[in-house]
C-alpha cells in the first residue's frame, strides 16, 4: 500500500513534466524527487568522478607545498568546493583550467604560511572541519571555523585537543568540542624546538582526527608523534590513506597500526606536479548495487587495481552478496593479482535481482558504504547485521538512527544495535512506496534511490543534498536507466 502522503507529493510532477536531470535544475525544485523504477535489466557504463577523500587530501597536500601542483580528476561537488573555499581564504590560490574544471592548478602561498584573521566555512565536510584546523596552526594570525547548524552535531574536538597539545588555543564560541570555534594558532617561536610533538587522543569517534593531525605533522619542527589512545579505530584504509598520500608528497612516516600508533618525520611537503585523482570508489556503490537489484550490468571504468580507498572492498562485498564480478574482462579475483595486470581497468558488476543478505558483517572499516549497503541488506533473502559502526551516529546525521527510520517507512524491519543496524528485509512486494527524508545525508538520497528502483512511488526529499560529493547524481541515475 502506498500511502495518501506519498501518492501526493509524488504526483507533483505530472507524467509529461520534464523531468529534472541535471543537478542546477534540481536544486531549484523544492518537491521530492521521484525515484525512477528500474523497468528492464539494467546495461550501463557509469563514469564515477573524482575521489572526495583524495581531492581533499590533494588540495591540502599542495597547499603545504612550496611549488604549484596540477591536480586532474579532481571531484568537483560541495565538499572540494568548501575545501577551495577554506584554502582560498588562507591564501591559497586556484586556476582552473576552462576546458575542465576537474583540472585546477593549486598555488601555496609563495611565503609559505598561512594567511591568518579569517573565516573558513566548513559546511557538512568531515574533511574539511577535522583537516583544515591543522592548517590554521600555521596561519598568521586567528582563524574562525563555522558550519551548517547540522554539523554542529558532528564530534570535534578530539581532532582541537589534539591541536592544543600542539600549542593552539581554541575558543569554543558554542557547544565545547564542537564548531563554531576559533583556533589561535601558537606564536612563530613556540614549539621551534626538536624532538617530535607527542599527541594523544582518541579517534574511535571518527579517523578524520588521526588524518587531520598526521596531515601536517611533516610541517611541525620536530615532527608529530601520534598515539590513539582508544580501544578501537574506524576506518583505517582513510588513514593509511592519508600515510601514502603524505608519502607521494615526501613525507616519511613510521606507522604501527598493531599499538595505533604513527610518527611523522619533519620535512619539506610537496606532491609531483602533476597528481591524478581515482574515482571515488564509495559513490560508486550505490551504482553498483543497482545492478543487484535490477539485474544485468553496471560496469564503472577506470577502477585501480590497488586502492587505499575503502570502496576499494566493494567488490567483495558485493560478491559476497550474490553479484558476479568481472574487471578487465576477467573475473575479479584472478584478475587483479595477474602480473600484467594494468593499474586501472573497468568493473564490471553483474546481478540477477537476487540478493543475499550478509548475516553479521563488520563495517568498520568501511562505514561511509554502510548506506548503500543497507539498502542491499533491505532488499535480500535473509538478514544482515552491519556492526562496527557506531561511529555513524556522528557521521551528516545519526546514520543508523535515520537507516532504521527510512527502512522501517517502506514496511522492512530494521533496528539499531550498539554499534551498528539489524536489518530483517520482508519479501519485496510487502515494500512499498513512501516519501524518503534525507537528513541533508547524500548518502540517505542515495540509499533512498537505490531503494526506489525496485519499490515503485518512492520520493526522495532534497536529492539535491547528493551535491556533497557527486556534482550531478540525478543525471547520472536517470543515464543509467536509459
Ligand atoms: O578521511 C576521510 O576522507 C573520510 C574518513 C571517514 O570518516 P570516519 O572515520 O569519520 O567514518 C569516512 O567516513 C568519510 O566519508 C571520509
Ligand atoms: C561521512 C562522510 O563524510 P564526511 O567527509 O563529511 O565525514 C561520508 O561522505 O559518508
Amino acid at each position: 500500500m502506498v500511502d495518501q502522503a506519498s501518492l501526493r507529493m509524488v504526483s507533483i510532477f505530472p507524467e509529461s513534466a520534464p523531468f529534472p536531470d541535471t543537478m542546477d535544475t534540481m536544486s531549484e525544485f523544492q518537491n521530492p524527487w521521484p525515484a525512477p523504477l528500474a523497468t528492464r535489466p539494467l546495461s550501463a557504463t557509469v563514469t564515477i568522478p573524482g575521489s572526495k577523500s583524495l581531492s581533499n587530501r590533494y588540495l591540502i597536500l599542495a597547499a603545504m607545498g612550496r611549488r604549484p601542483v596540477t591536480l586532474v580528476g579532481l571531484l568537483r561537488s560541495r565538499d572540494t568546493d568548501l575545501m577551495m573555499g577554506a584554502l582560498r581564504s588562507l591564501g591559497v590560490e586556484f586556476q582552473v583550467d576552462s576546458d575542465d574544471e576537474t583540472t585546477v592548478r593549486v598555488i601555496p602561498p609563495a611565503s609559505g604560511r598561512f594567511t591568518g584573521d579569517v573565516d573558513v566555512y566548513c559546511g557538512l565536510a568531515g574533511t574539511v572541519m577535522r583537516f583544515v584546523p591543522g592548517l590554521a596552526m600555521f596561519a598568521d594570525g586567528p582563524v574562525r571555523f563555522d558550519g551548517d547548524a547540522q554539523a554542529y552535531a558532528r564530534p570535534m574536538k578530539p581532532v582541537l585537543d589534539g591541536l592544543e597539545q600542539l600549542g593552539a588555543h581554541i575558543e569554543y564560541h558554542g557547544e565545547p568540542g564542537r564548531l563554531p570555534f576559533t583556533l589561535t594558532p601558537p606564536v612563530a617561536s613556540d614549539g621551534m624546538h626538536a624532538p617530535a610533538h607527542t599527541v594523544s587522543i582518541d579517534a574511535s569517534g571518527s579517523s578524520q582526527f588521526i588524518s587531520g593531525l598526521l596531515l601536517i605533522g611533516a610541517r611541525l619542527p620536530g615532527g608529530l608523534e601520534l598515539q590513539h589512545t582508544g580501544d578501537h579505530l574506524p576506518s583505517l584504509p582513510h588513514i593509511r590513506m592519508t600515510v601514502a598520500d603524505l608519502q607521494s608528497a615526501g613525507v616519511a612516516v613510521d606507522v604501527d597500526e598493531e599499538h595505533h600508533r604513527w610518527r611523522v618525520h619533519p620535512g619539506p611537503v610537496q606532491l609531483p606536479d602533476r597528481v591524478m585523482v581515482e574515482p571515488d570508489l564509495s559513490n560508486a556503490a550505490p551504482f553498483l548495487g543497482a545492478a543487484l537489484i535490477a539485474g544485468g550490468t553496471v560496469s564503472v571504468p577506470y577502477w585501480p587495481r590497488e586502492t587505499t580507498q575503502p570502496g576499494g572492498l566493494l567488490p567483495g562485498i558485493l560478491q559476497a552478496m550474490g553479484a558476479e564480478i568481472t574487471w578487465d574482462g576477467k573475473p575479479w579475483s584472478e584478475a587483479t593479482t595477474g602480473e600484467d595486470a594494468p593499474a586501472a581497468a573497468t568493473l564490471t558488476v553483474r546481478g540477477d535481482g537476487m540478493i543475499r543478505g550478509l548475516g553479521r558483517f563488520d563495517m568498520s572499516a568501511a562505514g561511509e558504504i554502510a548506506p548503500s549497503i543497507a539498502a542491499l541488506a533491505a532488499l535480500a533473502d535473509a538478514p544482515t547485521q552491519l556492526v562496527g559502526i557506531a561511529h555513524l551516529r556522528g557521521h551528516e546525521t545519526n546514520r543508523l538512527a535515520a537507516l532504521v527510520t527510512e527502512i522501517r517507512r517502506i514496511g522492512a524491519e530494521a533496528e539499531e544495535l550498539e554499534d551498528g543496524i539489524e536489518i530483517r528485509p520482508v519479501p519485496r512486494e510487502r515494500l512499498h512506496g513512501a516519501v524518503m527524508e534525507t537528513y541533508a545525508d547524500h548518502r540517505m538520497a542515495t540509499f533512498a534511490a537505490m531503494i526506489g528502483l525496485t519499490v515503485p512511488d518512492i520520493a526522495v526529499v532534497d536529492v539535491a543534498t547528493t551535491r556533497k560529493t557527486i556534482p550531478d547524481f540525478v543525471g547520472l541515475w536517470s543515464a543509467m536507466l536509459d
